[in-house]
């Protein structure tokens, strides 16, 4: 009997490049030292009542993948293809694991739709990523390259600080399907401040850790429930909690 269909498609040689990369970034989330680091910023919520990302935390974060796991990846990517989402802005890019997945949905969405349209239309869409750090922003690029073309043609990737690069107009599509906010829990709200004025009616907005880091997303649920921003919101139970929240102002 033929083996299933797996969930991601994509060639052997991708597959074993995210099987290598989500091993090595789920080693460092086990370390006792980065279980501690998640830790301390709760208690530090706690005991201050508000967040703090210091010039230590980046500097701890700066050789830490802090990769989606493989579960939330697939769904993103099964989530992208559902939707025939063409254009994407993943807010947190580090050294380019989710961004695989997403310009791996892109790249196929593209060619059904350019297969549906006829060859002579041409369709055009890619994922924007963005990263902050220069040393993880060239380590993604030699992912993607690895990758092959398969993923890398897809990718746009902004470096820089994202509440800066997302504002770039040139080369910003007019219309956003989806936005991945895999992101410090700080920069979440701002981000989708900037993005929102461009989500298409449905796009769907993926954001990480929400169970497990409730505290400090507040300013973002308190947005995502307000009625006059026009999202529906629900928390899905995979680990850590991954939010769903699709867009869908009254008309
Ligand atoms: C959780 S990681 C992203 C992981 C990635 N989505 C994956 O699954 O492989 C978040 C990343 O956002 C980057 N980052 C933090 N603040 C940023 C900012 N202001 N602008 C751009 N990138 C930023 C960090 O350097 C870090 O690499």
């Amino acid at each position: 009997m033929a083996s299933p269909p797996s969930t991601v498609a994509a060639s052997p040689k991708v597959h074993q490049l995210l099987q290598k990369l989500h091993a090595l970034s789920e080693a460092q989330e086990n370390s006792i030292s980065q279980r501690f680091f998640y830790v301390s910023r709760l208690f530090y919520y706690w005991m201050f009542s508000g967040q703090r990302w210091s010039a230590a935390s980046d500097d701890h974060m700066r050789d830490k993948f802090v990769a989606l796991e493989p579960d939330k990846c697939q769904f993103v990517y099964l989530l992208a293809r559902s939707l025939g989402a063409c254009n994407i802005v993943e807010a947190g890019t580090s050294f380019g694991v989710s961004t695989i997945y997403l310009a791996l949905a892109v790249g196929q969405n593209i060619a059904d739709r350019t297969r549906s349209l006829g060859s002579t239309s041409s369709v055009t869409g890619k994922v924007i990523a963005t990263e902050n750090e220069p040393s993880k922003a060239a380590k993604a690029r030699e992912h993607w390259r690895e990758a092959g073309d398969e993923v890398e043609p897809w990718i746009e990737l902004r470096e820089g600080n994202l509440l800066e690069t997302l504002k770039v107009e040139e080369g910003m599509p007019e219309e956003i399907d989806m936005l991945l906010l895999d992101i410090w829990t700080p920069m979440a709200l701002p981000t989708l401040k900037i993005v929102h004025p461009r989500l298409k009616r449905g796009a769907v907005i993926i954001a990480d850790n929400t169970t497990s880091s409730r505290l400090l997303y507040k300013d973002l649920f308190e947005y995502l429930h307000n009625p006059e921003n026009g999202f529906r919101t629900l928390t899905l139970p995979f680990n850590g909690g991954l939010e769903i929240s699709v867009y869908l102002p009254e008309e």
